[in-house]
């Protein structure tokens, strides 16, 4: 724009002077720049523009089902972009300084941190599996301001949030906004982003589940607290308005293995694709031994916590003894009713549990520099604490002994009573930091607490359990490092990550019937030649079918998709 030229000819002045000629070229981002900053391909660049549309007050995207309120779904098979989505929309709300306007949530820690959000959990303050809710008390000003801004929540990684959780999660925004609870979300837009056919929430429904298919429970049988919720969370799915589907994948380059991850999504893989497979196995010329580059320094993908602990201590002991160092074991602090465990057996039991069991404080924690660690602990996950390095630990030095405390580690190791805190390289840090002297991304991780509970009969040797069923909990309050070694991580924690080279067991543990434990782990690299599998695998494996309710889902949200496609024809 001329800032001389308002329109008014006549206040020109001096006709005879030349008008110097300006132009502004502005760095301002806009839509369309962000869009090609991103690279978004159609399918993206379409639910960007709409997203990003409603935001800018477009009168065609506020039309519609529940008076212009978006409640919107974005499927995409895994590589499809659906992060780069999230990505690009951030920049959007950040370069218009509407940043306080969105909240990114996601259901696990690694999900959360890859889209610079939080975890669903710990936005609604309670921990994982907790038997205590967040009570909503009415005029929580902590609450209301958490949300007062927020107009659009996205939701990521769908397939592992629950209806029990999204059912807390309607709660707590009705309540924050003060609207009736009829209100989906509160009146606030929401954006669900994933893929159906991967892993499913743990303890929870998924939110694909058809009630009203018959269900194994007698029909006469009331529902409990937590069914009503899930249904009430199910009905909230039922309003999604608008859909927008992405299918070009992003991730996978080779199409040959594009195929493969297709067909399997469908249960359809033939003899050919099984033969790709085997020629990647551990053994085969294409990968001779995991012990030469670069698989040495691959993550292995496992389905069990219990067999992702052993081969950690397994790498750790032998990465100590390839750099000629004793191994570091750091011991956790274990307590019950305020007092330290006298009986050695307990304690011992206690420290070798998986940290599954232990609310993710692992009870000996093998530490070697170089060692690939992830934080356990919500510590600040949009700041990109999760994946790391560990670099240094800081320990008091009289608490180190070389006695026997678990036959895994070898005789040298060097057991740390009293670690004080680690330093861990953070792999994606956000942490700007000002002083010269300190690496943003080298950050001290100290000592946490949590409290679990333990079933007495679950640690007893045989001879010891009692004859009747009656059950024992023991509550164990525990301070240790939030952090677990990540030479093998379990498939469940890999989903949402795209990752350089992987191994892979595609041996399922009896009883996996889940699409997702072949599907997830296979989808997470760019072509075939970046995955190693870790030993030779049944064929059945490669044709477990998509559940009913999963593809009945896929199937509603394609008509939706098809009715988005009119009515944002502009976009598409
Ligand atoms: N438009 C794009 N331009 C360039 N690269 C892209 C684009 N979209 C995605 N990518 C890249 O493709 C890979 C997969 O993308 P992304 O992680 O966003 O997929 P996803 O759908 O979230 O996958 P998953 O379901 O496994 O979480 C990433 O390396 C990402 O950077």
């Amino acid at each position: 724009m001329n800032p001389n030229s308002n329109g008014d000819n006549n206040n020109l002045g001096n006709r005879d002077s030349v008008l110097p000629v300006m132009s502004v070229t502005s760095d301002f981002p806009t839509q369309k720049s962000i869009a090609r900053e991103f690279t978004l391909n159609r399918e993206q660049r379409a639910a960007f523009m709409i997203i990003t549309s409603h935001l800018d007050g477009d009168s065609d995207c506020r039309t519609g089902d529940n008076n212009g309120q978006l409640i919107m779904c974005i499927p995409g098979c895994g590589g499809t972009g659906k992060s780069q989505l999230i990505r690009a929309l951030s920049k959007y709300f950040v370069a218009t300084k509407r940043m306080q306007m969105m909240r990114k949530l996601a259901p696990t820690g690694i999900a959360a941190a890859e889209i610079g959000g939080m975890t669903i959990h710990s936005f609604l303050g309670e921990q994982r599996n907790s038997r205590t809710p967040r009570t909503i008390k009415p005029g929580d000003l902590k609450l209301e301001k958490e949300w007062r801004l927020v107009e659009y929540l996205l939701i990521d990684e769908m397939s592992m949030v629950g209806l029990h959780l999204l059912a807390k999660l309607n709660r707590i925004i009705c309540s924050a906004k003060h609207v009736d609870p009829n209100i989906p979300f509160g009146g606030i837009n929401v954006i669900f982003f994933g893929d159906y056919l991967q892993y499913r929430p743990i303890y929870d429904a998924p939110l694909h589940t058809d009630f009203s298919l018959p269900s194994k429970q007698k029909s006469d049988k009331l529902l409990s607290e937590k069914e009503l919720q899930q249904r009430v969370a199910r009905s909230l799915i039922l309003q999604i308005n608008c859909v927008v589907k992405l299918t070009e994948q992003m991730r996978t380059e080779d199409r040959r293995y594009l195929q493969l991850l297709d067909n399997l999504r469908h249960g359809k893989c033939d003899r050919d694709d099984y033969e790709l497979l085997l020629s990647r196995v551990v053994g085969q010329p294409s990968v001779k031994s995991l012990s030469d580059s670069p698989w040495d320094k691959a993550p292995i993908l496992v389905f069990r916590n219990a067999v992702r602990t052993k081969l950690n201590n397994k790498a750790a002991i032998h990465k100590a003894a390839e750099i000629g160092q004793a191994l570091m074991v750091c011991i956790a602090q274990d307590s019950c009713k305020g007092k330290p465990i006298e009986d050695p057996r307990l304690v011992k039991k206690l420290l070798e549990l998986c940290d599954s069991k232990t609310e993710h404080l692992p009870g000996l924690l093998p530490l070697v520099p170089g060692m690939p660690v992830i934080l356990t602990q919500n510590i600040a996950i949009e700041l990109g604490l999760i994946n790391g390095i560990f670099r240094q630990l800081v320990y008091e030095e009289d608490s180190v002994s070389t006695d026997v405390v678990s036959e895994t580690f070898p005789t040298n190791t060097r057991y740390i009573r009293k670690p004080l805190y680690a330093i861990i390289e953070i792999v994606k840090s956000k942490i700007e930091c000002n002083f010269e002297q300190l690496q943003s991304n080298l950050v001290p991780i100290p000592l946490m607490e949590q409290t679990f509970r333990i079933n007495l009969a679950d640690i007893l040797p045989k001879d010891k359990k009692p004859k009747s069923n009656h059950k024992t909990f023991l509550s164990i309050k525990r301070r240790a490092l939030p952090i677990v070694p990540a030479y093998a991580i379990t498939t469940h924690k890999s989903q949402g990550q795209t990752l350089n080279k992987v191994v892979i067991d595609l041996k399922l543990p009896s009883g996996t019937d889940d699409l997702a434990a072949i599907y997830v782990p296979l989808s997470r690299v760019k072509c075939s030649d970046d995955a190693a599998i870790l030993r030779y695998f049944d064929y059945k494996v490669l044709s477990i079918k998509p559940g009913k309710s999963q593809l009945a889902e896929i199937e509603r949200l394609d008509k939706i998709y098809a009715a988005t496609q009119l009515r944002f024809a502009q976009w598409f």
